[in-house]
């Protein structure tokens, strides 16, 4: 009993591929996370001593935490830079932050009803949160994880998320900029993943916008018009389950559900920085080239000294010279 079946994943119309799966010993672990390819590791226990923080235990171990909780009109929660937002943008997210304290978050899943809002809980976790919590926390194979840290060459790891989320969420495709360690504690999540080279498909909006690094493209209902390359776009999925860690490469698309009417779910990443100041070797890797492109549209709008400039001057750049 595979502990999910195909009714509980949403229908998208994109070619995808499965990811390999791998026991945490097997030593093609270590050459795919090297070589920046996605594998879904089974067995490493890495959380395995806090598979008891469910909603009532966490309750009684973080009740008057403030937590960071976003609410959603939809099922989908897209990040934004609130940074980005600029005086005279009419941006209308539609996932806001509604910070509360963890009991009033777990009564609202509990009596949720079809029609209300949605809840997703992020939550950083640090030494601020209850004693337990901390004391759980250093329970984590921590050897492990540290040993793959060393051997990728990654960086420090940055925070760890602690993440609750209601069956059927949705955290539409985005990139990110550091390596993460995904491990699911209770439930499934459907994760569907791009290479960095699907960038052209994929349409992210422009660096300066709130939704920088997430795909313009609603999957749920692709405007082809606008977006006539997402048809070729060409996705690896993977369910991960409890105990299960999914290694997602940094500038990896991915797109994240918790499976329809699969309870909720609780997850914690592990964002480790890029490699220490790496000498740049050629032909340049995929995710080199977002970089560059990230880099050039910074440069363009600090030298025009406005960001909406960008496009156009990007355009004379390139309409009837390079095309
Ligand atoms: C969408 C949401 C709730 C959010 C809103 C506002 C600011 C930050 C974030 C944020 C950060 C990470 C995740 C976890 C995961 C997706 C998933 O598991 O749903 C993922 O993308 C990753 O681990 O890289 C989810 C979120
Ligand atoms: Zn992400």
């Amino acid at each position: 009993m595979a502990g999910w079946n195909e009714s509980q994943l949403r229908k998208y119309n994109i070619k995808m591929e499965k990811i390999p799966t791998l026991q945490y010993d097997d030593p093609k672990v270590d050459s795919l996370l090297t070589n920046n390819k996605p594998v879904l590791i089974k067995g490493s226990k890495l959380v395995s001593r806090v598979l008891k923080w469910d909603l009532d235990y966490l309750t009684e171990h973080m009740n008057s935490t403030c937590c960071n909780v976003l609410i959603s009109k939809n099922h989908k929660f897209k990040y934004y830079d609130q940074k980005k937002i600029t005086p005279n943008m009419t941006f209308k997210p539609i996932s806001r932050p509604s910070p509360m304290i963890f009991s009033e978050f777990a009564k609202q899943i509990k009596d949720w009803k079809k029609g209300d809002s949605r809840l997703y809980m992020q939550q950083v976790l640090n030494n601020s949160i209850s004693q337990r919590i901390v004391n759980d926390f250093v329970k984590f194979n921590w050897d492990w994880i540290i040993s793959k840290q060393n051997v990728c060459k990654w960086g420090s790891l940055t925070s760890n998320l602690l993440l609750i989320a209601q069956e059927g969420n949705v955290t539409p495709c985005h990139y990110d900029e550091q390596q993460n360690m995904f491990a699911s504690i209770r439930g499934y999540k459907r994760f569907i993943l791009f290479p960095p080279s699907e960038f052209e498909c994929l349409y992210p909006h422009p660096v300066h916008h709130p939704y920088d690094r997430q795909s313009q493209v609603e999957f749920d209902n692709p405007d082809y018009i606008k977006f006539p390359k997402f048809k070729e776009a060409r996705g690896y999925e993977v369910i991960v389950g409890p105990e299960d860690v999914l290694y997602i490469p940094m500038y990896w698309f991915h797109h994240v559900e918790s499976l329809m009417h699969g309870g909720y779910t609780v997850s914690i990443n592990f964002w480790f920085k890029a490699e220490s100041v790496e000498k740049i070797e050629y032909p340049l890797l995929d995710h080199h080239k977002i970089v560059i492109m990230r880099n050039v549209e910074k440069m363009l709008a600090e030298a025009l000294h406005d960001p909406s400039e960008v496009g156009t001057m990007l355009k004379t750049i390139v309409l009837g010279r390079y095309t």
